[in-house]
C-alpha cells in the first residue's frame, strides 16, 4: 500500500510539531524517520497511523483519502520500543489475538489461524517455542513476537517506534539484518521512527531526516550519506570535522604556521566540512594545505583504526580514520607530529546552508 502524505502539518496550542509536510512512500518501502529529540517523527508517524488527527493536510492510502478513518478501519500493525505483549498469554495466543479478535463474520476458523500463526512464528523463527509465555524469552524474541503479532492480521501499513530501542548493541544488529531479510521476503510497506542514523540506514530503502518539525532531505542511505544537501544533515549522519576562517587572495590562513590554498573562493569567511575517513596523514605539509596535527587518541574500532588529533588551528580535535594496514604503515603513536590532508572538502553556502563540493588543494608533488 503506497501512503501520500499532502501538505500534513499538526500544531499543539503554539507548538508546531510539524510543518506543512509532503512525503510519497512507495507499496512495499521500508522507510525510515530519522531526526533528533523533538523533530516531529513520532507525531508524523502517529497522524499516518491515526493516532493523531493533523491540523491541516491530507493523508492518502494508495487512492484512499484515510485522514479522518479511525485507526481501527486503518489496517495498521504496530511495534513498540516496549514489547507490549500480553504477559498471561503463550507465544502462539499472543500472534493469534489479532484473527481471533475479528468480528466473527471475518474470523478465520481455529484451523486457519494455527496454520496462519504457524506459517509467521516460521518466518520469525520462533515456532519452536510458541508455547512459551512472554517472560521465558529473551528480549530480541520478544521483539520478534510482537512483529509476528503485528503482521497477524495482514496490515496495510506496518508503523514501529523505535522497534529495537530497548536492546543491547548486538541484539540490535541482528534483529536488523533479520528484518531486512523478512521484508524482502514479505515486501510489506513499513514506516519507522529511529534516532539512530546506523539504524535508519541500514535498514530503510529510503531515510527521511527531520528537524524542527521539517523534513530536511530525502534520500536512499548511499546518497543521503554521500550527498547531505545541508549542514545539518551532514553532522546529524556522522563524525564531522570542520574548519573555518577567512579567505584572502584565495588562501586561508590559520594562524602562523597552518593555512590551505583555496583558489577561485572570493574572499570572506567560509567553513569547510569533511568526514574523519576524507582525512589522510603525511609527514610533510602538501603544496596546498599546511595543517599539522598531534595525535592525541588512538582507537581501533573493528575494521578501523581512531584517530584523535589536535591542532591549534581548530578549537575541536579532528577525527581521522585508517584502515589497520595504513595505520601499521604510517607508523603512528599517541604525540606523533603529522600533517592532516584533506580528500574531500564541502563548503557551506552562507545563504542558503547548502553544502557545495570544493576543489581540494593542490596536493602537489612533495606528497608522501
Ligand atoms: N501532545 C502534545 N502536546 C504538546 N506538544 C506536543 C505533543 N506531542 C508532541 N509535542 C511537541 O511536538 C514536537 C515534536 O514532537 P515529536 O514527539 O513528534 O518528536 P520526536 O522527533 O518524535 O521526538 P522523540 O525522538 O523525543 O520522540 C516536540 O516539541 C513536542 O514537545
Amino acid at each position: 500500500m503506497s501512503i501520500n502524505i499532502d501538505q500534513v502539518s499538526r500544531r499543539f496550542g503554539t507548538t508546531t510539531a510539524l510543518h506543512p509536510t509532503t512525503l510519497s512512500i512507495d507499496n512495499g518501502e521500508l522507510v525510515g524517520l530519522l531526526g533528533p529529540s523533538g523533530s516531529g517523527k513520532t507525531t508524523l508517524m502517529r497522524i499516518i497511523a491515526g493516532l493523531e488527527q493533523p491540523s491541516e493536510g491530507r493523508v492518502l492510502f494508495g487512492e484512499r483519502d484515510v485522514t479522518r478513518l479511525h485507526v481501527r478501519h486503518r489496517r495498521v500493525g504496530f511495534v513498540f520500543q516496549h514489547y507490549a505483549l500480553f504477559r498471561h498469554m503463550s507465544v502462539f495466543e499472543n500472534v493469534a489475538f489479532g484473527l481471533r479478535a475479528r468480528p466473527r463474520n471475518e474470523r478465520p476458523s481455529n484451523d486457519e489461524i494455527k496454520r496462519r500463526v504457524f506459517a509467521l512464528l516460521e518466518r520469525v523463527q520462533l515456532d519452536k517455542l510458541a508455547s512459551r509465555l512472554p517472560a521465558q524469552l529473551s528480549g530480541g524474541q520478544q521483539q520478534r513476537v510482537s512483529l509476528a503479532r503485528a503482521l497477524a492480521v495482514e496490515p496495510e501499513v506496518l508503523l514501529m517506534d523505535e522497534p529495537f530501542g530497548a536492546l543491547d548493541a548486538k541484539v540490535r544488529v541482528e534483529l536488523r539484518r533479520w528484518l531486512r531479510h523478512l521484508h524482502a521476503e514479505l515486501g510489506f510497506t513499513c514506516v519507522f521512527v529511529t534516532h539512530d542514523q546506523e539504524e535508519a540506514l541500514e535498514l530503510s530503502d529510503r531515510v527521511v531526516v527531520m528537524s524542527q518539525g521539517r523534513i530536511e532531505q530525502v534520500d536512499e542511505p548511499t546518497l543521503l550519506y554521500r550527498r547531505p544537501i545541508n549542514r545539518f544533515v551532514f553532522e546529524f549522519l556522522g563524525e564531522t570535522n570542520a574548519l573555518s576562517g577567512e579567505v584572502r587572495n584565495g588562501h586561508l590562513a590559520l594562524g602562523e604556521n597552518a593555512g590551505l590554498d583555496l583558489s577561485g573562493v572570493a574572499d570572506g569567511p567560509v567553513e569547510l566540512l569533511l568526514r574523519p575517513h576524507e582525512v589522510a596523514l603525511a609527514t610533510s605539509p602538501s603544496a596546498g594545505a599546511r595543517l599539522p596535527v598531534t595525535v592525541s587518541a588512538i582507537a581501533p574500532v573493528g575494521a578501523e583504526v581512531r584517530l584523535e588529533l589536535e591542532a591549534t588551528w581548530s578549537t575541536q580535535p579532528w577525527q581521522a580514520t585508517l584502515s589497520h594496514a595504513e595505520f601499521e604503515r604510517a607508523r603512528i603513536a599517541r604525540g606523533t607530529q603529522c600533517y592532516a590532508l584533506p580528500q574531500q572538502l564541502r563548503r557551506v553556502d552562507e545563504a542558503s546552508g547548502a553544502l557545495v563540493d570544493m576543489p581540494l588543494p593542490n596536493q602537489g608533488d612533495d606528497r608522501p
